[in-house]
């Protein structure tokens, strides 16, 4: 391997990470050696490296290989020093390595602890709850739904992490139907279809990943059935997720589809403000605890948690390229430099929700006129609602307070702060309050 070949795989590095991670994780990296199997690659920090070979390796390791280089492990470190042999893979190892990576599939992360609970996940994360205790079957299957980087891929994780602890002699698997269908394949090509069966009926919890990926698959759906059935006629659990409804997958049989809506269907929706913000809130503890000098200025994590909206994958890949670079310059991180650093992710999220819709959707819930918004009226009437707009403009709009004053009849930015704080003061106490800043944001968000 030269450096030549490095620079050809970080061209199909790109293409398969896309250019948000490319550029924070993957350009920086250098080329160090490539020894008897083991890729090893300088980074400018320790943070970096182990992300890298946390959530890159795979890539990497494949896109090396494209290149004609036999690479089975990746080691990624900051600084130039050379690896001491004890940690490199000797050529024995390495083969069991690559086989090992296609059967353990669960990442030490997902698991219940570090799953944040909010509203949208809820009922999801309660059914997920029960299956992991492990007692009597009360539904079967579970089916969870959501659009992508929702957590589906993490409670099924956390099931079996759960189930595997508590209880050892409980035979649990976790797979996604892609490697379901790979795994049926090759039974198919040794001739060994019976050990195949037999692996998979005798399990007391399968948990498949991904399940619309059978649609269209004949043969691997069919086989997909008659393990779903003989689990589910033993009683056993399973535990099935999917990027939409059953009854939006196609292409897969109606008896398969209406087979998988017997038991419990879940959905988890879009995460909303105050999940996204706990989210963040739990990654940034969790690195300020390994990081101890780390220091984010007030209101970063609120002003991300109302701009990126898309999923928690993506607010993740946000707090750790922020992770990233305050790893790198070791200062207090800002809400200037938070914004530069993610633009191109805040530009790609840009919301085009305005202080005007804000208002109007605000007078519709509470019976006004727009004109009230900016009158200088005073009365309760007018003035709470134009309060709850106002609160609404600061939480889900860049806009500060001076801005939001001038949109609301040229009011100064102490009425506005004044607003947001007295908002969230009667939050606390009246629960109508409460209940309507909740509405109108789910409106707002809608
Ligand atoms: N409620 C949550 N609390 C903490 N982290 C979460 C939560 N929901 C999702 N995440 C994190 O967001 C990332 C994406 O989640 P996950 O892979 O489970 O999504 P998914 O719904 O399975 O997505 P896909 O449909 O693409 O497979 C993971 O790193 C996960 O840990």
């Amino acid at each position: 391997m030269s450096m030549d070949a490095w620079e050809t795989a970080k061209g199909g590095i790109r293409k398969d990470v896309g250019t948000h991670n490319y550029t924070t994780w993957i350009e920086p990296l250098s080329f160090r050696s490539l020894d008897e199997g083991t890729l090893s690659l300088a980074s400018p920090t320790e943070f970096i490296g182990k992300w890298v070979m946390q959530n890159f390796e795979e890539p990497i390791l494949r896109h090396v290989g494209a290149t004609g280089m036999s690479a089975a492990r990746l080691v990624c470190a900051a600084g130039a020093r050379a690896m001491p042999a004890a940690v490199r893979a000797t050529p024995d190892e390495t083969a069991p390595r690559a086989r090992l990576r296609q059967e353990n599939t669960l990442d030490k992360r997902f698991n219940f602890d570090s799953f944040v609970v909010g509203k949208s996940n809820e009922m999801a994360h309660a059914a997920a709850r029960r299956v992991a205790s492990g007692g009597a079957v009360s539904f079967n299957p579970l089916f969870l739904h959501s659009r992508v980087g929702l957590g589906k891929t993490h409670l099924m994780q956390a099931i079996a992490w759960e189930l595997q602890e508590t209880q050892p002699e409980k035979k649990v698997m976790y797979l996604s139907a892609e490697q379901f269908m790979y795994r049926f394949v090759q039974s198919l090509r040794e001739k060994a279809t019976m050990d195949f069966k037999e692996l998979f009926r005798t399990v007391d919890v399968l948990l498949v990943d991904d399940v619309q990926f059978i649609s269209g698959k004949n043969n691997t759906q069919e086989e997909f059935f008659h393990t779903f059935n003989a689990l589910v006629d033993q009683g056993k659990q399973v535990v099935i997720s999917a990027d939409r409804s059953p009854a939006e997958i196609s292409d897969v049989e109606e008896r398969i589809t209406s087979r998988l809506q017997q038991g419990l269907v879940v959905d988890l929706h879009p995460a909303d403000y105050e999940l996204r913000l706990g989210v963040l809130q739990q990654r940034v503890d969790g690195f300020a605890a390994q990081n101890p000098e780390f220091e984010i200025a007030d209101g970063v994590l609120e002003f991300l948690a109302s701009r990126i909206t898309a999923s928690i994958r993506v607010l993740e890949g946000a707090v750790m390229r922020l992770f990233a670079y305050a790893d790198l310059v070791k200062q207090e991180v800002t809400l200037e430099q938070a914004q530069d650093v993610l633009s191109d992710l805040l530009r790609a999220s840009e919301r085009k929700l305005t202080i005007e819709q804000i208002m109007k959707v605000t007078c519709e819930h509470y019976a006004l006129r727009m004109s009230d918004m900016t009158s200088a009226r005073r009365s309760r009437t007018v003035a709470r609602p134009r309060q709850m707009a106002m609160f609404l403009a600061k939480k889900l709009t860049p806009r500060s307070y001076p801005e939001i004053g001038r949109k609301f009849g040229g009011r100064d930015h102490t009425t506005v702060l004044y607003a947001v704080r007295k908002i969230e003061e009667l939050m606390a106490s009246e629960p109508q309050i409460a209940e309507d800043a909740q509405l109108l944001q789910r409106k707002l968000e809608g």
